[in-house]
């Protein structure tokens, strides 16, 4: 006979491995969709029984789209939170950070976007609804509730204030979700950028279309002003930030369609592995591009990695090349030829990668291109072990980085930061983990096997000590390894790169943070 294990409430230390890569995520959808439930029944309650006679006369069509419009208004207030990204930055630096996932900020502004699709869709049924009674009832009736003539449908729907912006939101609404889902967001990122400022619109008809009520006076803008404000500060922000004078002091183009950008700003401070946001008036006016920062705050320059992969990336590489030479391209530049500047930064913006120092154990996980955050983090880390590390307040004690590049040309640019930390490996704190996914071609064949002298204690296509291991990680067998190294551990887990590789280490993570005694939090950016 088959025994069915008596349920049981979960242990302290099983909490404690939930909590560790689920919890925080999982209290806020929670607090979420109480605190939405909660909007909803509270008006639905009060239509429903306290302002009952309204209920008698029109029926259930008015508490639902009470209801409904409680938890439209909270979700519009929460949906800009978010995308603050500047606000963002600073709470990362509070105590905020220990409880808040913030690196899920737009998937949280998904989800509240995708509240407001179904409480809209709840509303305007329930206004039909109520239309069509409205349009049937005796006046005398209708007067009790203080509506004075009997409407129609078509002049409700169409020729009141909340009628016709209902309608124009319904429609702005329809234009930004569906260019913001993925298959239409990806490959037409600009489409969605420019039809998503459709906000403008959103909020606007928000505010007023309630302001002509018959049942209650119209709250709404009371709920957006908050954030609304906030965001318009952000916008100013930013456009303060764009207009400081940017010099390009090299463009260096790399084997591997990577392009390098040092760059020389006015007030630009910024922390291992954040972002910001470049502009090329020359190309584009309003077209903003998010690049990791791949210089150490130490250093006297900003720089960034950029592959070519699409329109304005492509642009941005013939204007500083036009000539598709390899090396240093440009030099101390701070016009195009057009006159106007070369480039405009607007940042520092807060990511994932920043919470490295939290841990005493990293597992930093790039996959071409995806290696930028790690950069700066690795370079910051050598300029502190230069300055007698231990004493820094920095407690990394040991990284394993792990790089995984499709080509050998991709191990380039990065490979001479990364050689000099190994000659550098006090403790032997960093151990390399390079993997070569594609094939070698003939010649780089040749070279790797009749490469000799003192070459030959080095790894022929990355050139440091550590061997380049050839196809994808077998990751089941290195967290199994690790497990039992760093049992009973906090270990950081860093990944940058394509989305498949981020799920199947977050499966990883949990799975051996569920079987095993070590702990893994993980931690992605997608670009
Ligand atoms: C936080 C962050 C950090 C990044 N860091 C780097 C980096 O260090 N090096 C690097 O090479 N790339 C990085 N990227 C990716 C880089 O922003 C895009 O490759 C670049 O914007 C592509 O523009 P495109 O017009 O040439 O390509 P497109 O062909 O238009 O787009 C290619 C891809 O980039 C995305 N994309 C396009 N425009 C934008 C935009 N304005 N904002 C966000 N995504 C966009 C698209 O969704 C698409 O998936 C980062 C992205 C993010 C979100
Ligand atoms: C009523 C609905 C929505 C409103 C009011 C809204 C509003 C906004 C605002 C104000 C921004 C910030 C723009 C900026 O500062 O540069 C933004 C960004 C964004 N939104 Fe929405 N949005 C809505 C729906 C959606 C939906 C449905 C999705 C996806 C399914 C989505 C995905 C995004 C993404 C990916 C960003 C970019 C964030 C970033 O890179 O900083 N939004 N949205």
């Amino acid at each position: 006979m088959v025994s069915i294990p008596k349920p049981r409430l979960p242990t302290r230390e099983e909490i404690r491995k939930y909590w560790v890569n689920d919890g925080p995520k999982a209290l806020i959808i929670i607090l979420f969709v109480a605190a939405n439930i909660a909007l909803f029944l509270y008006k639905f309650i009060e239509y429903r029984y306290e302002r009952s006679l309204v209920f008698d006369i029109l029926g259930y069509g008015v508490p639902v789209a009470r209801g409904s419009a409680m938890m439209l208004k909270f979700n519009s207030a929460m949906i800009l939170i978010p995308v603050l990204r500047n606000f963002l930055s600073f709470l990362r630096g509070t105590f905020l950070n220990n409880y808040v996932p913030f690196d899920k900020n737009i998937i949280f502004h998904r989800y509240i976007a995708w509240v407001i699709c179904l409480a809209t869709f709840v509303h305007v049924m329930a206004h039909f609804r109520n239309f069509h009674v409205q349009s049937t009832t005796d006046l005398a009736d209708l007067k009790l509730i203080g509506i004075q003539e009997v409407p129609t449908t078509w002049g409700l729907a169409f020729r009141t204030l909340a009628g016709w912006t209902g309608h124009v939101l319904c429609v702005a609404m329809v234009l930004m979700f569906t260019s913001a889902i993925e298959s239409i967001r990806r490959p037409m990122f600009e489409i969605f950028w420019f039809t998503h400022h459709l906000f403008i619109v959103y909020f606007g008809l928000l505010a007023v279309h309630g302001l002509r009520g018959t049942l209650e006076t119209s709250t709404t803008w009371m709920w957006i002003i908050g954030p609304c404000v906030l965001y318009i500060l952000e916008r100013i922000i930013r456009l303060a930030r764009s207009k400081q004078t940017t010099m390009l002091i090299m463009a260096k183009q790399h084997p591997s369609r990577t392009i390098e950008l040092r760059m020389k700003t006015e007030r630009f401070k910024y922390k291992p592995g954040q972002y910001l946001f470049l502009n090329c008036p020359t190309i584009a006016r309003n077209e903003w591009h998010p690049f990791t920062i791949t210089s150490a705050p130490e250093e006297d320059f900003v720089s960034c990695h950029i592959n070519v992969v699409g329109n304005w990336t492509g642009k941005l590489s013939t204007l500083l090349n036009p000539d598709k030479r390899l090396g240093v391209v440009q030099e101390n530049l701070l016009n195009s030829p057009d006159g106007k500047p070369i480039l405009r930064i607007d940042g520092p913006f807060g990511a994932a990668s920043e919470e490295v120092f939290k841990y005493k154990t990293v597992m930093l996980i790039g996959a071409g291109i995806g290696v930028t955050p790690f950069a700066s983090i690795l370079k910051h880390i050598k300029f502190q072990l230069s300055k007698a590390y231990s004493t820094t307040g920095n407690t990394i004690e040991k990284v394993h980085f792990f790089w995984i590049c499709r080509d050998r040309s991709s191990f380039e640019w990065f490979s001479g930061i990364i050689g000099a930390l190994e000659m550098d490996n006090v403790n032997n704190f960093l151990e390399i983990h390079p993997y070569l996914t594609g094939a070698l071609s003939a010649q780089e064949v040749r070279d790797v096997m009749y490469a000799g002298g003192d070459e030959e204690a080095r790894d022929q296509i990355t050139g440091f000590s550590a061997p380049t291991q050839f196809g994808r990680p077998k990751w089941t067998e290195i967290f199994a390894d690790f497990s039992q190294r760093y049992a009973g551990r906090d270990v950081g887990v860093f990944f940058c790169g394509p989305k498949v590789l981020s799920k199947d280490l977050y499966k990883h993570c949990r799975k051996f943070t569920q079987t095993t005694s070590c702990r893994y939090h993980y931690n992605k950016e997608n670009f």
